[in-house]
């Protein structure tokens, strides 16, 4: 799903994230972890040609589009669609007036799925466009659908284990770990294959944390969902990533399986972050 190799970002004469390889397949989690300033962030906006006005080098290729040599429509079709970018705050993004079934509706409609695929009578019909094979039973476009869309958008709340009637609040009658599983959720309607998330949880408290990670752990290994996250949260990070790169100073100074580099660090920034862990 995602394939880097020999990634530079440059802002200027300064290279603030450079990654020879990073690699999520379907059902992957792999995690970034540095402290702040390391190039985390960059690191995962170069993934959808989102760092403008920086210099970028080397190979990136997502759910097979090549990032660096796409033209804009074809980021605009992998953006939202096919790959979710999931951030810290989600609530700050809502239009404070839009009841949140509304927004989703029309982010849905935005990106011309109007109902599910291949299931009963109400069902949206054929795919219109775009991608085939893998997204086979995820993909929900086609011909207008209003029950049809009503079923994705309740089944999308439904994964993340949200009551539908969400959809009927405004966002400021909803927490901060409700708002972020709503952001999951749109991704999931929309079929996302691929979720970026940046501190997906860092504006949580520990308990509802803790939710926010057992959906996104269920979706990658219900749906198969690729994830990569960026975090400083070392705890986060050993529930749910396979692999993990520490980044420092815009370099990886270390990558591995999750057990062996969060019990087995073998460079000492690695240990430095894991001895500051409360
Ligand atoms: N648009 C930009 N122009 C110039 N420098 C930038 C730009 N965006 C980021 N940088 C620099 O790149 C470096 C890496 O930033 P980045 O946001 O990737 O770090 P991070 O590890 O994600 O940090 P944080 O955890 O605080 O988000 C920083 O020194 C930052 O100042």
């Amino acid at each position: 799903m995602i394939e880097v190799r020999d990634l530079q970002v440059r802002y200027g004469t300064r290279v603030v994230a450079r990654v020879p390889e990073l690699d999520v397949g379907a059902g992957e989690c792999v995690a970034i972890v540095g402290e702040s300033g390391s190039g985390k962030s960059t690191t995962l906006l170069s993934l959808l040609g989102l760092t403008e006005g920086a210099d970028v080098s080397g190979h990136v290729s997502v759910c097979g589009v090549e990032v660096l040599q796409a033209s804009p429509q074809q980021l605009r079709r992998i953006r939202g669609a096919r790959v979710a970018l999931v951030l810290q705050s989600p609530q700050a993004a809502l239009s404070p007036t839009t009841r949140l079934g509304t927004l989703m509706r029309r982010a849905l409609e935005l990106h011309g799925i109007t109902g599910p695929r291949g299931g009963g009578p109400e069902t949206g019909g054929p795919e219109t466009g775009g991608s085939a094979g893998s997204r086979k039973e995820r993909s929900w476009k086609g011909r207008a659908s209003k029950g049809g869309l009503e079923r994705v958008m309740v089944e999308a709340v439904e994964a993340v284990m949200l009551d539908p009637e969400i959809l009927r609040r405004y966002p400021h009658e909803i927490s901060g770990g409700q708002a972020q599983r709503f952001a999951i959720a749109l991704a999931i309607a929309l079929g996302a294959e691929v979720i970026l998330a940046d501190e997906p949880t860092s504006a949580l408290d520990v308990t509802v944390q803790a939710e926010v990670v057992g959906v996104l752990h269920g979706l990658r290994e219900e749906r198969g969902l690729a994830l990569l996250i960026v975090s400083h949260d070392l705890a986060l990070v050993s529930t749910i990533a396979d692999r993990v790169l520490v980044m420092k100073d815009g370099e990886v100074v270390e990558s591995g399986p999750a057990a062996d580099v969060l019990t087995r660090p073998s460079h000492p920034y690695t240990r430095e972050l894991l001895e500051a862990l409360p």
